[in-house]
């Protein structure tokens, strides 16, 4: 199998095992047809590349290169946004728990956006730019208020973020958003571009989109009966779902651009206001189908079930340290071998990795060749949003590798940590 014109057998020797291979080309092209699709849709739009799914500097480059914008979530991801000289104007800074060292970094590159998540970062946020924004002592810090709509959208529990009772954002039923806007708009040292709301994750349906976007228009309509200013600006967030299975059916740039864009001018012809520009922050559909994880093949154990049938476990030379997602949210991926061909009949398989633990499973159920042994190679695709980015050194596995591949070319983006990386953090 090749990715990107790059025999994956070919990788793995130059590369070693596990990696996440990423294709260059692919990224590209979602990156664009997010982008085309919204500005087709809504004539402009602005796209933030979520970088917490992953970023370094060459993917923050390759998809502003594409005309994407990148969102970010802390200190750590601004200064790689910065880094692969993304201009501070293309660049938002979110966070719920924001330190000073990041508001201090966001005003000293010129951030074009702070997401502001909670009253006391009013006041935190106008003190930070006293003394002005991005080197300019005249210029105010532009931010928009994370609402909370209500709706409850996501494909687990801990990536829905738009319900009452959890920690982003002010509420819009509770009055905590609106009272937010207005002490926004009190403070001469802020500017207030609009709201931002975003609901979930791995979002399937549509409709949670098109629902929060009326409540969000509704309480903009309302901030500008109420104070006479109508936010130029509205964000509504990431979230859209891909498809990690065979069979899944992922959002559609193009369709879910187009029933946003609908909504928004319904909304705003009944409320009487003119339509806002638009953003959105997607991360997992940008990246997530871009790249594989690419393991080794080591024990291979069959179990019989209590009710008499086998399992047979695949273990792999990664596990719940470079994807955390199936410990955590339960989530399912596919896998197959792709170092040769086998025409033996399919086993039921469950593909597991090294560490110390009985969750640490990457793949919950896959029918693999029978004959999978020591040694194959395997594939486990749709690895690319909050696989790295949430790995792990648990047991003290260094971190794998992120290598692009592009016209029969590899390149290491993220080189691979070592064990003596670790020992080097450890001061004794
Ligand atoms: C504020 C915000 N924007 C964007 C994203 C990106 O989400 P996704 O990767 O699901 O598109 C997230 C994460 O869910 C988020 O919290
Ligand atoms: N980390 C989550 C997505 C949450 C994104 C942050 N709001 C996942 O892997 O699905």
């Amino acid at each position: 199998m090749t990715v990107g014109g790059v025999d994956l057998r070919t990788l793995a020797a130059e590369h070693g095992t596990p990696a996440y291979v990423l294709d260059e080309a692919d990224l590209r092209a979602r990156a664009r047809a997010w982008r085309d699709a919204w500005t087709q849709a809504f004539g402009v739009a602005d796209v933030y590349y979520a970088g917490k799914a992953f970023l370094s500097t060459a993917v923050a480059r390759w998809v502003h290169e594409e005309g994407l914008r990148i969102d970010t979530a802390t200190g750590g991801e601004l200064a790689v946004a910065l880094r692969a000289g993304v201009p501070g104007d293309a660049i938002g800074l979110h966070g719920n728990n924001k330190s000073d060292a990041e508001l201090e970094a966001a005003r000293d590159a010129g951030v074009g956006r702070v997401v502001i998540d909670s009253m006391a970062e009013v006041d935190r946020v106008a003190a930070v730019a006293a003394s002005g924004w991005g080197g300019d002592p005249a210029r105010r810090a532009p931010v928009m208020v994370r609402v909370t709509t209500g709706v409850h959208a996501g494909g687990h529990e801990y990536i829905s973020t738009a319900h009452e009772d959890q920690k982003f954002g002010l509420s819009v039923a509770g009055g905590r958003a609106l009272a937010a806007l207005e002490a926004v708009l009190a403070r001469p040292e802020l500017e207030l571009l609009g709201v931002h709301s975003h609901i979930g994750s791995q979002i399937l349906d549509p409709a949670g989109f098109t629902v929060a976007a009326r409540t969000v228009l509704a309480l903009r309509a309302e901030l500008a009966e109420r104070t006479g200013v109508l936010v130029p600006e509205v964000d509504l967030g990431g979230g859209f779902g891909v498809a990690y299975l065979p069979g899944e059916v992922p959002l559609d740039p193009g369709r879910i651009a187009k029933d946003v864009a609908a909504t928004v001018a319904d909304a705003c012809a009944e409320l009487g206001t003119a339509q806002p520009r638009i953003s959105i922050e997607p991360g997992r559909a940008v990246i997530g189908p871009t790249t594989l994880t690419l393991y080794r093949v080591g024990t291979v154990k069959p179990v019989t079930l209590d009710d008499g049938s086998v399992r047979t476990y695949v273990s792999v030379d990664g596990g719940m340290s470079d994807n955390l997602r199936p410990a955590l949210y339960g989530a399912r991926y596919h896998a197959a071998v792709v170092s040769r061909r086998s025409t033996a009949a399919t086993v039921r398989a469950r593909v597991v990795g090294k560490h110390c633990e009985s969750g640490d499973i990457v793949v919950h159920d896959v029918d693999l060749p029978g004959d999978v042994a020591a040694g194959d190679l395997l594939a486990v695709p749709v690895t690319g949003a909050y696989g790295r980015s949430m790995a792990s050194n648990y047991n003290l596995v260094p971190r794998p590798p992120v290598v692009a591949v592009a016209d029969g070319r590899s390149r290491v983006l993220v080189r691979r940590e070592t064990v003596e990386d670790l020992l080097r953090l450890d001061l004794g």
